[in-house]
């Protein structure tokens, strides 16, 4: 451990929200030492965006290969779980060492551990005690606890992407991003059954209603069993398998499985910091920090999943690190986090993206808009890939020609959406939009036709 002692810095977390701060620091000249439980990483490329997104790639082929069946393409496509699982490791094995290196040849004290507050300028790393002038908190978010009896055997979704074998029948508890998309993963690698279980009246909340009703159908024409209105109450042993119960508003049902993972949603994973000793606050938001990152420490900075500060996204956790650093690094509140509007995506296939406003909020703001709203199965761009399930929803302010909000669901959508989100953050009309030239045929140059 080079460095022993009393730091510039401490960073508590390697992912996305501590490694950038942690860097920034190092550079500047600052004695740092970055602290992780876990390999460093973080979620995002260990257990999160990354891992998944590979896993999608596999998948993507068969769907490419189902959508042209009958079209010209002839292919029997079928998916090895445990090649698929070895190509993701390809990726994820190699990231801790590559991320330590980094961290390493900055200068940085690379330390293992879980860390612990115990007092405003110290903490506790496996038994040893340090000290630093300043402490940066990335420590991420944790399944939720749901209180409910047999809830000790639910698999994460970090059990989910190492799963060494494919599950057979498998139940997804939640009906959000996690559930959804492990779902499409799962049931096109070829499990017999896949349930999710979402307890309010359709999955995704957060996203357009019209837009996810497609999205459950295409759910539904891919074999999901999506069960709306289904509130788990109980998860018990069954043999080798789970009985999942949970109530709808007929009374209570049952669904058996060999795999029931965690989906209902992640919480600051904060419990075990003892902040109360380093006099930092918090919520059930997580920690409480202002508009410059800084927590009520003023000593202490905090990003990331841990803070009660935006979405619990990747771009944004790094966004949050990135104003922490400056602030740090200034000495003073120089810097406020500012979000631009946030695209967010559900890499289902067809995927379903947003960014903006809803047309609920828009309404609730009293806004003056046109809704732009139309199926797009017909397009060009969904009959040459085979598309089924396709739409956007776009609105647009009157009088000033801006875009409020841009709601996707198509195999493009990934990639148009942050079209929308640069055009909305340069403040372009939709006449502006309109007036550019896209490259054709690609599906950007369908924006035009939304607007
Ligand atoms: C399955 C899944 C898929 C996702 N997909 C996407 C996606 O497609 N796009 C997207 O934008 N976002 C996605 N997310 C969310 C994204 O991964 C997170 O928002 C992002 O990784 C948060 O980064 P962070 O640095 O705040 O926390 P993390 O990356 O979680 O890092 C926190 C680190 O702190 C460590 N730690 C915690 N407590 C301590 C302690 N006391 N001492 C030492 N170390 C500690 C942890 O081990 C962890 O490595 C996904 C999340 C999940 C779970
Ligand atoms: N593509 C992405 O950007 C992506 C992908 C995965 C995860 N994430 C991040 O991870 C977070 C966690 O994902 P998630 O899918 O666990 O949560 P989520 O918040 O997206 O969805 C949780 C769902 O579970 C439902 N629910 C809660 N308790 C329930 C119960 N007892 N029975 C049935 N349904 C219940 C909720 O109504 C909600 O719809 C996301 O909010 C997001 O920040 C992002």
């Amino acid at each position: 451990m080079g460095n022993t002692g009393r730091f510039n810095l401490i960073v508590i977390g390697g992912g996305t929200g501590g490694n950038g701060v942690a860097r920034m620091a190092a550079n500047a000249g600052w004695t740092v030492a970055s602290i992780d439980s876990l390999p460093f990483g973080g979620t995002c490329a260990l257990r999160g965006c990354d891992p998944k997104k590979m896993l999608i790639a596999v998948t993507e082929g068969v769907e490419w290969a189902r959508n042209l069946d009958g079209k010209g393409l002839v292919a029997q496509t079928s998916v090895n779980w445990p090649d698929m699982i070895a190509f993701k490791r390809t990726f994820t094995d190699a990231m801790p060492d590559r991320i330590e290196g980094g961290l390493d040849k900055a200068g940085i004290t690379v330390l293992h551990g879980e860390a612990r507050f115990t007092g405003r300028d110290k903490i506790e790393v496996s038994g040893e005690v340090l000290s630093a002038r300043h402490f940066h908190i990335a420590t991420g978010a944790r399944p939720m606890t749901l209180n409910i009896p047999g809830e000790e055997l639910l698999a994460t979704s970090t059990d989910f992407l190492a799963l060494p074998e494919r599950p057979d029948r498998v139940v997804f508890v939640g009906g959000g991003f996690i559930a959804m998309e492990f779902a499409h993963i799962a049931k096109r690698a070829g499990a017999r059954e896949v349930t999710v279980l979402e307890m309010m009246e359709r999955p995704l909340g957060n996203f357009d209603p019209d837009l996810v009703a497609i999205l459950s159908e295409a759910t539904a024409d891919l074999g999901v069993d999506l069960r709306t209105e289904a509130k788990v109450l109980k998860i018990e042993k069954n043999g080798t398998g789970f009985t999942v119960a949970y109530e709808t508003p007929t009374g209570v049902e049952t669904v058996d499985c060999d795999l029931v993972v965690h989906a209902t949603g992640r919480v600051p994973n904060i419990d075990h910091l003892n902040l109360e000793a380093a006099g930092v606050e918090y919520s059930r938001m997580g920690i409480k920090v202002s508009p410059f990152m800084r927590t009520t420490n003023p000593a202490i900075f905090a990003a990331g999943d841990c803070a009660d500060s935006g979405p619990m996204l990747t771009p944004v956790s790094a966004n949050e690190g990135r104003i922490a650093a400056k602030n740090l690094l200034a000495g003073k509140d120089e810097r406020e986090v500012n979000y631009p509007p946030i695209p967010s995506v559900v890499f289902t296939l067809p995927q379903l993206a947003s960014v903006g406003l809803s047309e609920a909020a828009a309404r609730e703001e009293g806004l003056d808009f046109d809704t732009y709203f139309d199926k797009t199965a017909g397009w060009y761009s969904s009959l040459r890939v085979g598309a089924k399930h396709t739409a956007y929803k776009v609105l647009v302010e009157k009088g000033t020609g801006k875009i409020l909000g841009a709601h996707l669901i198509g195999p493009g959508a990934e990639e148009q959406i942050n079209l929308f989100a640069m055009a909305m953050a340069a403040g372009l009309t939709a006449n502006q939009i309109k007036g550019l030239i896209f490259a054709y045929p690609s599906f950007a140059s369908d924006i035009s036709s939304m607007i």
